[in-house]
């Protein structure tokens, strides 16, 4: 049997016996392509990430959720040419059963609250940090997965819930400090492209592949736009005024082009003015443009991008009102972000905030004597017992070793258990930072 060197199938383990033994080849140590690891140092970075989104979560009132990264593969299949639908991970498991890992949180969320039906009392304020997964082909090397922070607001129509959305990320920058000369928000609502279509008497049905297509503006050649915008059957008039109102560059130009009537003025003046009560009118610019890649939000839409520009969107939602309904639930209003964890890490890294996390722990236990072992153990438990961190060195290893590693674990007191000392129960106790070094009974250690 031959254990394939290459990345993609599955490692056989050879039959081990004495001659095959030395046949067995190296299995490819490295994760599958475009997935990480998270070794220590990784996983201290993305726990100090985590605990500062739930802790600005937790701020906010919000309960944590969580689902399987594994649904149906329905709960995605949305016919409105979204990126997001074409790296869809999906596959058919051992029961026939069309599968696929979440690209992300939101529709499983959707199902969830259906799920739940009145037995929950809106509104709901939900948050989640869940791993997301796309199938993209590797030739443009990106991840194929990331973990993305969601906060939700269902069951509120009015846009204080965008409102205190923004200003929960608002909160998140600036606890790790970033401020709003680093970031800021392109705000729009996607009323206005729904007022533009219907002056324009466009099927609502087309909705979602419009707002898909106009996403793509900065990414695509214009002409490219207008050629899909086309193929949707909108006449060449209404594209340009389409493209047109997509650039006026304040409200006032808004409203001049879509009248002072329609929703999307008024929601956009009530959430800069609530920008002002929340104390972050710094952080927001309305920004015409501004649509997000995903078919099903219907109102307000935000994205925070890097002033420099250098970056991809920092994170990104908007209001979803139609969402549930899609999946055969109630007419329930929500709105809600996405977070991911990668462009957030590159910022931070650029503007030398990345912290410097190292192991902490407080002790190093250490027996003198193969035959202490078991008294280190004693004092090892002692310790814990009374919430202190204890690394117990497991085998009896020269001091030059124990203190090497005391070092790389930052460890503060070296206890050793030495022979006389613990006849009498007592360690001794060696402060590595200044080097005292004193005995104490085991009972008045802490
Ligand atoms: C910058 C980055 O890692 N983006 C990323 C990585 N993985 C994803 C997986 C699913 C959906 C979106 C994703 C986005």
């Amino acid at each position: 049997t031959k254990s394939n060197g290459g990345r993609s199938g599955s490692i056989v383990a050879p039959l081990v016996n004495e001659k095959e033994e030395e046949e067995v080849e190296k299995i490819d140590v490295n994760p599958p392509k475009g997935t990480r690891d998270f070794a220590p140092e990784d996983m201290r970075l993305r726990n100090w990430l985590f605990n500062h989104f739930k802790e600005v979560s937790r701020l906010f009132g919000y309960e944590e959720v969580d689902y399987p990264v594994l649904e149906t593969e329905a709960l995605f299949i949305r016919k409105a040419g979204e990126e997001i639908r074409d790296q869809l991970y999906c596959f058919e498991d051992r029961g026939k059963r069309r599968v696929a890992l979440r690209p992300e949180l939101t529709p499983s969320l959707a199902r969830l609250v259906i799920q739940k039906g009145k037995s929950v009392s809106l509104p709901l304020k939900w948050f989640a940090i869940g791993q997301c997964w796309r199938y993209e082909r590797m030739t443009r090397g990106r991840r194929r997965e990331h973990y993305q922070w969601n906060m939700d607001i269902i069951g509120v129509p009015h846009v204080t819930a965008e409102a205190e959305l923004i200003s929960s990320i608002v909160t998140f920058f600036k606890r790790i400090g970033i401020t709003s000369s680093d970031v800021g928000f392109k705000v729009s609502s996607r009323k206005v492209l729904q007022e533009m279509l219907r002056k324009y008497g466009v099927p609502e049905n087309l909705f979602g592949r419009v707002c898909i297509i106009i996403d793509k503006i900065e990414k695509i050649p214009i002409d490219e736009i207008k050629k899909e915008l086309g193929s949707t059957g909108i006449s060449e008039d209404a594209i340009e005024q389409l493209l047109q109102v997509l650039s006026v560059k304040s409200l006032d130009d808004l409203e001049d082009v879509l009248g002072g009537a329609g929703e999307a003025i008024a929601d956009l003046k009530q959430l800069f003015s609530l920008a002002e009560k929340f104390g972050y009118s710094e952080w927001i610019q309305f920004d015409a443009s501004v649509v997000r890649g995903l078919s099903y939000y219907t109102g307000i839409v935000f994205e925070g991008f890097d002033r420099k520009g250098n970056l991809r969107a920092i994170c990104g939602g908007g209001r979803y009102d139609r969402l549930l309904p899609t999946y055969g639930g109630d007419d329930i209003p929500a709105c809600g972000f996405g977070f991911g964890d990668a462009v957030i890490v590159e910022l931070l890294k650029e503007k030398n905030l990345l912290p410097e996390l190292g192991q902490e722990v407080e002790n190093i236990v250490c027996a003198l004597e193969k035959d202490l072992q078991g008294a280190a153990a004693t004092v090892a438990t002692a310790l814990r017992s009374k919430g202190q961190t204890v690394d117990l060195v497991l085998e009896s290893k020269p001091l030059k070793w124990v203190f090497k590693r005391a070092a790389r674990i930052n460890a503060r007191r070296l206890i050793l258990v030495g022979k006389t000392e613990w006849e009498d129960g007592s360690v001794s106790v060696k402060v590595l930072s200044s080097g005292e070094q004193f005995q104490v009974k085991l009972s008045d250690l802490e």
